[in-house]
């Protein structure tokens, strides 16, 4: 039996490996270029993603790219919620808000989301309580440092190691402060202050952080280590790099990969899926 999320009535199956979408609402996305986002327009690309075959749809209202700056609770918020409220009218699938403040965590829940997914791994003020009161699935994910400075020079003497103990720390933490184990994923952070070789290594040993006991969430989609690889500098040319390292993630035990590009993401995990089903069953399984 495959493990299952509860996401606020609407249920997430781990049976195979899924596909989050993701609808980001931030100033290079959904924006008439003016201060106001268009709800509307995020909310049908959402629709337009389920319609590819997205699994669950991943909210954001705060760029969490290298670089980027706060986004303060209150424009956050008027961001997320009338598009969370727009998708859980329009759409049977899960919600994630793809967020670090706990005032947004519960809002977005209250609109209808029903997953946390926090790339600060709960360490923000409140977070861990709020996690824990709103008894959601939520993602815990490893970032080096804030988003403004990460990427500067991030140095490890053991990437794998390092985020592997920092992922089990938050579980810990998290479980402590009443987050049922079985509500938890774990995320190595592509691209959250790691160099290409960082994300290269945590690609090919992601099978380590299975050992964790919990579902692993991997997302490359257009990331910059992706168009380095490929010498793709448009973010939408790296459909391609980014389907191939998702079927890396998921032939690695990834059973969430994180994607732009949902359509061709799950034609490739279809492929994945049926020799999975046939192949012998794996060693160390
Ligand atoms: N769980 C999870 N959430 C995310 N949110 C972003 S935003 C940056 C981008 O999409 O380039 N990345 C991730 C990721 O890798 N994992």
């Amino acid at each position: 039996t495959s493990p299952q999320f509860d996401c606020n009535g609407r249920i997430l199956r781990l049976d195979r490996p899924r596909v989050m979408g993701i609808v980001n609402i931030t100033p290079d996305s959904f924006s008439d270029g003016g201060a106001h986002f268009d709800a509307e327009a995020a909310i049908a690309h959402g629709l337009r993603l389920a319609q590819e075959g997205a699994d669950i749809l991943d909210v954001g209202g705060e760029s969490t790219r290298p670089g980027s700056q706060e986004v303060p609770v209150e424009e956050e918020l008027r961001r997320v919620v009338p598009v969370i409220e727009g998708l859980a009218r329009n759409t049977a699938l899960p919600i994630s808000i793809d967020t670090s403040k706990p005032e947004v965590m519960r809002a977005a829940i209250k609109a209808g989301a029903g997953m946390l997914n926090d790339v600060y791994g709960l360490r923000r003020e409140g977070a861990l309580d709020a996690a824990a009161e709103l008894g959601m699935p939520v993602v815990l994910m490893h970032m080096l440092g804030e988003p403004r400075a990460m990427q500067e020079a991030p140095e490890y003497d053991d990437v794998v190691g390092e985020v592997h103990r920092f992922l089990a720390e938050r579980i810990f933490a998290a479980e402590m402060a009443g987050v049922a184990r079985k509500n938890i994923i774990a995320d190595p952070g592509f691209g959250f202050g790691k160099t290409v070789a960082h994300n290269l290594q945590l690609l090919a040993q992601l099978r380590r952080f299975t050992e964790l006991g919990v579902p692993v969430l991997a997302g490359l989609s257009r990331k910059k280590t992706i168009g380095e690889l490929t010498g793709r500098d448009e973010p939408r040319q790296r459909v391609h790099g980014s389907v191939a390292a998702h079927l890396i993630a998921a032939q690695n035990g990834a059973t969430i990969v994180r994607a732009h590009d949902v359509a061709a993401t799950v034609d490739a995990l279809k492929v994945w899926a049926a020799v999975a089903a046939v192949a012998p069953p794996r060693k160390d399984a």
